[in-house]
Parts: C-alpha cells; sequence; structure tokens
C-alpha cells in the first residue's frame, strides 16, 4: 500500500480549538492515517513541507462549474438582467461538450487555488460526473431543476438518473443532491414532489434561497410568505438535509424558522456584492446554531473560483455591517471554508478537518514569500493574507493533483486553447 509523508509542516488541523502546530502528516492509500512525528522508513514518498502550511482542502458550497466558459462576458448588470439577457441565452447555445470543457476549467481552477471539493448545480451533469472522474477532484453533483415550462419529466429524469448512476461512485469522490432551482422558479407542487423523493431516498436538497429583495417580493406578491417560509411551510426542513445557496434576505423570523435545520447555508459573499445583492445575516444564523458555508457561486458572476478571496470578503463584510472587527475571527472563517462546508455537504465524517481517519484532502501553502513573512499568527495569515496562487500542492483522495503549482491530471495549455474557441461560439449569437 503506498505511503505519503509531508513532513516537518505547519498542520492547520481544523479540529476543534487545536493550533496549528509543526509536525507530519502520513497518509496511506486515500486517507489520513498519523499525524504528529513520523519516521521516514514509514513512507513511499516523502514531501518536505518545511516552511509549508497544510490544511484540509477547501470546500466550495456552491458552483454552477461550466459557467467558468462565461466567466468576465457580462458583468454590471442587475442580477435578473443578467441572468435572463445574457446567462440564459448563452446557456441555451451550451453543448454538452462545451459543459464538460467550462466544469474542467473550474476544476483546473479550483484545483490551482486550493479548492478539493466542490457542490455543483448545472446541466449536462454526467459529463460533469465523468470529468470530475477523470480530473480527480471531490464533488456533490445536483441536476438544477426549473419548472417553468412543461419538459415531459425530462429534467427530472435526468436528476434521478445523475442520482442512481453516480452517487457514491469515483472511488466515493462523487455524491449527488437534488436541485430544485429556487423559490422562484419552483411552484410548490414541484417542491412538495422533490422533498418527497429526497426523504425516499435520503438524498440532500440544494437549493438558492433569498438571492435579492426582488425574490423576497415576487415570493410574496405569488404566496404572500417570504422565501424561507415557503420553503418551511412545503416541510423542506422536516427531513431533509438542505443545502441553501446565498441566504442574504432573512428576517429575524426567518431565521428562527431555519434554527435546527439540517445542512445549512452557503455564503458566496463576492457574488452577493459584485451583483449588490446585499450582505446575509452569517453572524446571527451562526449565533442561532445554523451551519454556514462559504461558495463562489458560477464564474459568470464571481469572476474567479478563488476560496481565499471569498474568506477575505466574508469576515470583511460581517466586520463592517455589524461594526465589530472581533465578529468572525480568522480561526472561524477558515472553518467556514473547510469543516462547516463539509457538514453542509453531509461529508463531515470524511473530509474538512486534518484528522487521522479521514480523506486526504488538503493542500499545502508555500509562506516562503514576502507577502506571508513573517510568521506570527499563521490562522491570520493564511485567512487575510493568503491567496489562490500562493497552493502549491493540492492532494484529494491521497492523490497529487498538482505538485509545484502544476496540474498532474489537466493538460492545462491544451485545455485553455479549447475553452476559448468554445466560449467564442457559445456567445456569438447572443
Ligand atoms: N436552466 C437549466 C437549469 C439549470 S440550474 C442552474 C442554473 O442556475 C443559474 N444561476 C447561476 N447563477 C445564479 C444565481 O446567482 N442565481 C440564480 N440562478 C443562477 C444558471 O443560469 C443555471 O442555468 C434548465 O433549464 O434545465
Ligand atoms: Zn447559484
Amino acid at each position: 500500500m503506498m505511503r505519503l509523508k509531508i513532513e516537518n509542516a505547519w498542520l492547520v488541523t481544523m479540529e476543534g480549538e487545536d493550533s496549528p502546530y509543526k509536525g507530519d502528516l502520513l497518509i496511506e492509500q486515500d486517507r489520513i492515517i498519523k499525524r504528529g512525528d513520523c519516521s521516514a522508513n514509514e513512507a513511499d514518498e516523502v514531501i518536505d513541507g518545511t516552511g509549508f502550511a497544510v490544511l484540509p482542502g477547501l470546500i466550495n458550497t456552491h458552483q454552477h462549474s461550466p459557467m467558468s466558459l462565461l466567466r468576465a462576458y457580462s458583468d454590471d448588470l442587475k442580477l435578473m438582467d443578467w441572468l435572463d439577457q445574457k446567462i440564459l441565452p448563452a446557456e441555451a447555445n451550451m453543448t454538452e461538450e462545451d459543459i464538460r470543457a467550462g466544469a474542467r476549467l473550474a476544476m483546473a481552477e479550483m484545483i490551482k487555488s486550493g479548492t478539493t471539493t466542490f457542490a455543483d448545480m448545472y446541466i449536462h451533469m454526467n459529463a460533469i460526473a465523468e470529468t470530475v472522474e477523470e480530473v480527480g477532484i471531490r464533488a456533490s453533483l445536483t441536476r438544477g431543476l426549473v419548472f417553468h415550462e412543461p419538459d415531459g419529466g425530462v429534467r427530472m429524469a435526468e436528476a434521478l438518473d445523475l442520482i442512481d448512476q453516480w452517487h457514491g461512485k469515483a472511488e466515493g469522490r462523487i455524491t449527488t443532491m437534488f436541485g430544485p432551482h429556487a423559490p422562484y422558479t419552483c411552484p410548490p407542487d414541484a417542491l412538495r414532489q422533490v422533498i418527497r423523493l429526497a426523504e425516499e431516498r435520503d438524498i440532500p436538497i440544494h437549493i438558492h434561497l433569498a438571492e435579492t429583495v426582488e425574490e423576497v417580493s415576487t415570493i410574496r406578491q405569488k404566496y404572500g410568505q417570504t422565501p424561507t417560509e415557503y420553503l418551511h411551510a412545503l416541510g423542506l426542513f422536516d427531513q431533509c438535509h438542505v443545502l441553501l445557496a446565498h441566504g442574504v434576505h432573512l428576517s429575524e423570523s426567518d431565521i428562527q424558522l431555519l434554527k435546527g435545520m439540517q445542512g445549512g447555508v452557503s455564503h458566496n459573499p463576492v457574488s452577493n456584492l459584485k451583483l449588490g445583492c446585499g450582505i446575509a445575516p452569517v453572524h446571527k444564523l451562526q449565533q442561532e446554531g445554523v451551519n454556514v458555508g462559504l461558495g463562489t457561486d458560477g464564474a459568470g458572476s464571481a469572476t474567479t473560483l478563488d476560496m481565499f478571496e471569498e474568506m477575505k470578503a466574508a469576515t470583511w463584510m460581517q466586520k463592517l455591517q455589524y461594526g465589530d472587527p472581533t465578529i468572525l475571527p480568522a480561526k472561524e472563517v477558515l472553518k467556514m471554508a473547510t469543516i462547516h462546508g463539509a457538514k453542509l455537504l453531509r461529508l463531515d465524517h470524511e473530509i474538512g478537518t486534518l484528522s487521522p481517519g479521514k480523506k486526504a484532502d488538503l493542500i499545502l501553502i508555500n509562506l516562503n514569500k514576502p507577502h506571508l513573512t513573517p510568521l506570527h499568527q499563521l490562522e491570520s495569515l493564511l485567512a487575510y493574507g493568503v491567496s489562490g496562487a500562493d497552493v502549491d500542492t493540492t492532494i484529494v483522495n491521497g492523490k497529487i493533483l498538482m505538485r509545484n503549482r502544476k496540474l498532474l491530471t489537466i493538460d492545462e495549455k491544451v485545455l485553455l486553447r479549447d475553452v476559448q474557441i468554445r466560449a467564442e461560439r457559445i456567445v456569438q449569437s447572443v
């Protein structure tokens, strides 16, 4: 059995109240088996971690990976104009092969910026699942479901097919969820059906919620409820594990309805800032015991998929909102990007901390740089100083996917050329 040792690194375990400490990490096949001091002869391969920080791979809890094809294509618009006038027409031109290429581009970017797991909601999910399998990253995949036009049940059939074909596959790296897109695209009957299926199969649900004030007024007009009340009344939070993307516009009483829920909220601060949506009440949610993870949303809105940017934006926004710099300290925001995200994807038994027994999903960050010197508080440096480009090595399921910033499972040059040609074709007729 293959054993890999990472030697003499700063270990940022994210376990309980542990502070970072210097030590070794021993990986056997796909799992961390030992932490602390490990002798050299225990390993087949050794990575010298001197001057590096090791932390659990980052978990991007909300994404539309192929939207990387629409990066910097249409910015500075209102969310609904952006979606209706630019994004949806461009998406209508995407073939399955385009989606495969876009997803691969997102995976390349994620691996290069320290993300080892992502939650995705899109179409042609088989192509995305195959790409996840090939590339070696970990993912929670969802076929987005909208119900605005009759489709003979095609979308739902695809959603079930994804779950049947891929849940637990690719050495366990792929899990799946049901993905009713949002309160404004899913009427009550459709949502009831999805909730029933999710309960029967014990599969989590991934849905957008309360992203804009317009959404709140639309749902109030239609149903006389807030979006959260609408989902709550349908029984979404009774038994299902639920991943709520955004949760920007939540009232005090909405937060009370979320109290005790399984799953939690995916906070996407950069996308929310850029689309002018607002500041999610992350601190209040956390005070009420609602779990909050971090996500980027698609690169079509966020521009990049760098989770270090999300960490900075998340903590700055809360500090500003509450006028209190003690809110969301460095360690807490690092947890949001790791173990809290793992909980949100119902994967905390496998990933999210550097704990012996867990999957070996981890990243090495090179601290030997002007902007990361000197070393006082490592967690502060990681949350406020590091960016994705400082990630040197990325390991998922015990397999090295990037070493010294070189991708090992993706031919970067070929990919970038391919994507440029496809992207130009997709937007040509929009
Ligand atoms: N349009 C597909 C469903 C796809 S679900 C995922 C969708 O989420 C959309 N999306 C991306 N970003 C956002 C956002 O910020 N809010 C709401 N929807 C978004 C995106 O356009 C994508 O199509 C169909 O007809 O079957
Ligand atoms: Zn989204």
